[in-house]
């Protein structure tokens, strides 16, 4: 899905926490979103997918407004997922129920993506039975179970140990090159943007100072507050 933003500003009690003047994400990008504490990158990821309202500004998604046909093919991972209160095989099958999928199919989406992410074991299991991690796999899972045409994850891997990272990141890569899903990642992990990303934006307070090829922006960035960052040496301020 192609996203086009245009001034987008977001004000929280005249506290002015995002202003974009203008940023496209093409379909079939894979962007990381990256930044210090407080710069925005939650707050723009949650306009992009509509679980906020802009101040002002306007988005618009292959080129239209945004309607509510198009909150059924987007979705917003965070890394406090929010479950239902029912079975990891029921959290997947949400999706696909409310889309009116047939028995079978869901049947045959779940099982497969169960495996794929290797969480057949706790299928069974009540969602708030689930360790933090646990959690985080089953809303990526849910999320990529009835393949969005715009995935949104807001640090999706955060206090996951590596080698669920690694299936995790293995997922979103296969999603992207695979189902063509355009996906957009707010991470602290220069390591997972330089893994995963296609292209990363670098934030800092409430703009996108920089964005471009991942190669260009981690290792020769133009703007010194970039370099700064990707170097570890910009504190929060
Ligand atoms: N509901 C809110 N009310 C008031 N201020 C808010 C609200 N949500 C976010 N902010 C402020 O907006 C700014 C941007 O926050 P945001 O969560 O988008 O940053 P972030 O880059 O995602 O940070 P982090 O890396 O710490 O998650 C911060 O200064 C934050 O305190």
């Amino acid at each position: 899905m192609n996203v086009l933003l245009r001034n987008i500003v977001k004000v929280y009690e005249q506290f002015p926490a995002l202003e974009i003047e203008e940023w496209s994400i093409k379909s079939g990008a894979l962007w990381g979103l990256i930044g210090p504490n407080g710069a925005g990158k939650s707050t723009l990821s949650k306009i992009i997918g509509r679980l906020e309202a802009a101040t002002a500004g306007e988005i618009s998604y292959d080129g239209n407004p945004y309607t509510t046909q198009l909150q059924k093919e987007m979705t917003v991972v965070f890394q406090k997922p929010y479950l239902l209160r029912t079975t990891v095989w029921e959290n997947i099958a949400y999706p696909l129920k409310i889309r009116g999928y047939g028995t079978k199919e869901i049947k045959n989406a779940v099982e497969d993506i169960l495996y794929q992410m290797e969480i057949g074991p706790i299928m069974h299991q009540k969602s708030w039975t689930l360790s933090g991690g646990e959690a985080q796999k089953v809303a990526l899972a849910r999320a990529l179970v009835f393949k969005p045409r715009l995935l949104i994850l807001d640090e999706p891997t955060a206090n996951i140990d590596p080698a669920a990272v690694a299936v995790m990141e293995k997922m979103i890569r296969r999603a992207n090159e695979e189902a063509q899903i355009t996906v957009l990642m707010v991470t602290h992990s220069l390591q997972q943007a330089k893994r995963l990303c296609k292209e990363v934006a670098f934030m800092h307070r409430g703009k996108i100072v920089e964005a471009g090829p991942t190669e260009q922006i981690l290792y020769h960035p133009s703007s010194a507050l970039t370099k700064k960052f990707v170097q570890g040496e910009l504190l929060i301020d």
